[in-house]
């Protein structure tokens, strides 16, 4: 049997990590090296895992993929991490700036890269259909309304900005609006309205796991393979 792939979890004390560290545990085909979150840690050692504080993420031991679902404003620095490292990233951070964009592009060249706005199957099949739709109904009104918890920072959602994206390839000109809300887990409703008719393709998440599950997928598939700009799409 190979070695275990080597993962280090960045934002590991967030919604996603939490999930990311729950179902790596209970798999013997990759193991968290390193857990790194913002503030320093109350524990070390928690689960056999070691935890870091951002600042100390230097000293994290060796790890053959980074799975990084921060904030914008840790991510400038888990990506030189990889790249001093020359271990991949597998990024759902949402509300990058271009420059951070730009920055993964740049990087691609060097190590294995992957970024994705979502993580799940459903999403990326979505994105497909919104783009057909798009180029089947011209001059059709297009509205992406999404939902998440009250928590999140960054509006409109990743995902919302990458189904709109989809869009306009097909010149439809998307409209936005997000509901901040409880504990909603991610909801996406693209909607494309003519006079008297109404389609809507939809997609609700109901539990973390379904991106946690897609972004392990990925690293696991990312491990070993040569530097790249990789897309989810091509892994599932
Ligand atoms: N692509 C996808 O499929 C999905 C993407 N997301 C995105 O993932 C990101 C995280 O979401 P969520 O888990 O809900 O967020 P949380 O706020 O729950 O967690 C954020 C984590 O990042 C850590 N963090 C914050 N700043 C830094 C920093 N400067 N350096 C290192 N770590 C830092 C926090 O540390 P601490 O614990 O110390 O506060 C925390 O552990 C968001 O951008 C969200 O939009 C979320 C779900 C799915
Ligand atoms: O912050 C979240 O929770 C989510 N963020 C991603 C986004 O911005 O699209 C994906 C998912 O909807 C959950």
């Amino acid at each position: 049997m190979n070695a275990p792939t080597r993962l280090l979890i960045h934002g590991a004390g967030g919604r996603m990590g939490q999930a990311l560290l729950r179902l790596c545990a209970q798999r013997d085909d990759c193991r968290v090296v390193a857990a790194v979150s913002a503030r320093s840690p109350s524990q070390r050692v928690v689960d056999g895992v070691p935890h870091f504080a951002a600042a100390e993420l230097g000293g994290a031991p060796d790890f053959d993929v980074a799975i990084d679902f921060s904030l914008p404003a840790g991510f400038d620095a888990i990506l030189a991490a990889c790249l001093a490292r020359g271990a991949a990233l597998v990024s759902g951070t949402t509300g990058l700036s271009e420059a951070q964009h730009a920055a993964l592009d740049t990087a691609g060249a060097r190590i294995g890269v992957l970024w994705s706005a979502n993580f799940s199957l459903g999403v990326a099949l979505l994105e497909d259909l919104v783009e057909r739709a798009a180029a089947a109904l011209p001059g059709w009104d297009c509205d992406i309304i999404e939902m998440h918890h009250s928590r999140k920072q960054d509006a409109p959602s990743g995902t919302a900005l990458a189904l709109g994206a989809a869009a306009q390839r097909e010149g439809a000109q998307p409209r936005y609006a997000s509901i901040r809300a409880g504990d909603i887990v991610g909801e996406h409703l693209v909607q494309f309205t003519a006079a008297g008719e109404r389609l809507e393709l939809a997609h609700r998440a109901g539990s973390r796991d379904i991106f946690a599950g897609g972004a392990i997928h990925a690293a696991l598939a990312l491990a070993g393979r040569p530097p790249g700009l990789h897309r989810l799409r091509d892994l599932l």
